[in-house]
């Protein structure tokens, strides 16, 4: 998958050819499809072909805000795991959060940008938002509400919003600004895709059970934040397979934890450390999913490549895809390359992660065998 399918809604089984890993023309897909017959593993992967009672475990890792519980949201939706009500309850307190932390967001860009709302009475507006307080967990008051769509809609605000990726503002805030008036309802639940696009961050640790191709899986999510990665030893006894997210859109961006490192260079050391952890190193395979490749190539243009990463001198998206992949490739030397795949990804893209789901589940009971 290259930049320009990437927000295309593609049928599942179009999606599952797009899926197939970090193929540029006339090139080796990175993919490497392990000739399982030649593999002596010593995991769990050693047990019988046929034995349908086995769990697989799947552990998801990954830093802040890479994308790891929006799979596993995916996850739930795609194989049938529903939400029960009282989630939805909670989520529905977090989207409020969100409208706001995105409007506030939105306010900070124009006023350190210097831009003058459109219409005058917007300044007033978004000054008495900044003062409402910092966090929203219910219903906006109507004047408060009325104030936030009258900036939102403001044409400058919009103008600005267009070139959101120079300020890395959350992709959500379209999607819950242009609907605000439903969602800020007594009567909104939220939608799937409403789970999909928020963003909560996890604390501890989660997980599901699924059935995927007659198989039942369990897949664990752990936070990503550096206070929580101390808990994730915790976790690599008995894993199968590790789900790994790169949020390849932040190449730009420095850690909230600490405002120095570079967001990148943080999750390929991670990965680097996760690849080089001896309890994964010879048995378990790493799927990787270099995520965000929509935002990714919006904010190439904007932002280019090599302000951040000098080594790179491309011109295109697909080479600047394929610099991110050659980065994570070198974060697993000394893996067996036959133990890691490496998937382009839109999290929040339900269709597209089917195909790609469908394949990665695949290719684990393949190996299994
Ligand atoms: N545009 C875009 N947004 C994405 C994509 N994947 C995830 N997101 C959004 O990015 C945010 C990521 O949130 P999570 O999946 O909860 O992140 P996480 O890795 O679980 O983070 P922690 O729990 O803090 O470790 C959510 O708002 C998602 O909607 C993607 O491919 N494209
Ligand atoms: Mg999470």
């Amino acid at each position: 998958m290259g930049c320009n399918n990437s927000k295309t809604v593609a049928k599942v089984n179009d999606v599952a050819a797009a899926a197939t890993p970090a193929k540029a023309e006339n090139e080796e897909p990175v993919q490497k499809k392990a000739d399982t017959s030649k593999l002596s593993r010593t995991s769990s992967f050693q047990e019988p072909a046929n034995d349908e009672f086995t769990i697989i475990r799947l552990l998801l890792l990954g830093a802040a805000e890479s994308g790891k519980t929006t799979l596993l949201e995916q996850i739930r939706l795609l194989y049938k795991q529903n939400f029960s009500d009282a989630e939805m309850f909670h989520r529905r307190a977090f989207i409020y959060n969100t409208i706001l932390q995105s409007m506030r967001m939105m306010i900070k860009m124009m006023d350190e940008s210097g831009i003058s709302y459109a219409d005058p009475k917007n300044q007033e507006n978004a000054k008495r938002i900044m003062e409402e307080g910092e966090t929203q967990y219910g219903l906006f008051p109507q004047e408060y509400a009325d104030r936030m769509v009258s900036v939102w809609n403001d044409d400058a605000v919009q103008k600005l919003y267009a070139r959101r990726s120079a300020f890395n503002l959350n992709d959500s805030t379209k999607f819950f600004l242009d609907s605000f008036d439903s969602i800020n309802r007594p009567d909104y639940q939220p939608s799937p895709k409403h789970l999909i696009m928020s963003y909560v961050p996890t604390i501890g640790v989660q997980n599901v059970i699924f059935t995927a191709n007659n198989r039942s899986f369990q897949l664990f999510d752990i936070g990503g934040q550096r206070i929580d990665r101390r808990k994730w030893a915790t976790m690599y006894d008995g894993i199968d397979a590790i789900f790994f997210c790169l949020a390849i859109s932040e190449y730009d961006q420095t850690m909230n934890e600490d405002l120095v490192t570079n967001r990148l260079t943080d999750s390929l050391n991670l990965l680097q450390k996760i690849s080089s952890e001896p309890k994964f190193l010879k048995n378990s395979d790493i799927f990787i999913f270099l995520n965000e490749v929509d935002v990714f190539c919006e904010k190439l243009n904007e932002i280019p490549l090599q302000n951040f990463q000098d080594q790179y001198h491309g011109n295109s998206s697909e080479e600047a895809l394929k610099f991110i992949e050659d980065m994570a490739i070198q974060a697993m030397a000394g893996r067996d390359e036959y133990l890691y795949s490496i998937y382009r990804t839109v999290c929040i893209d339900t269709e597209m992660m089917a195909g790609i789901l469908g394949n990665v589940f695949e290719e684990i009971l393949e190996r299994k065998l």
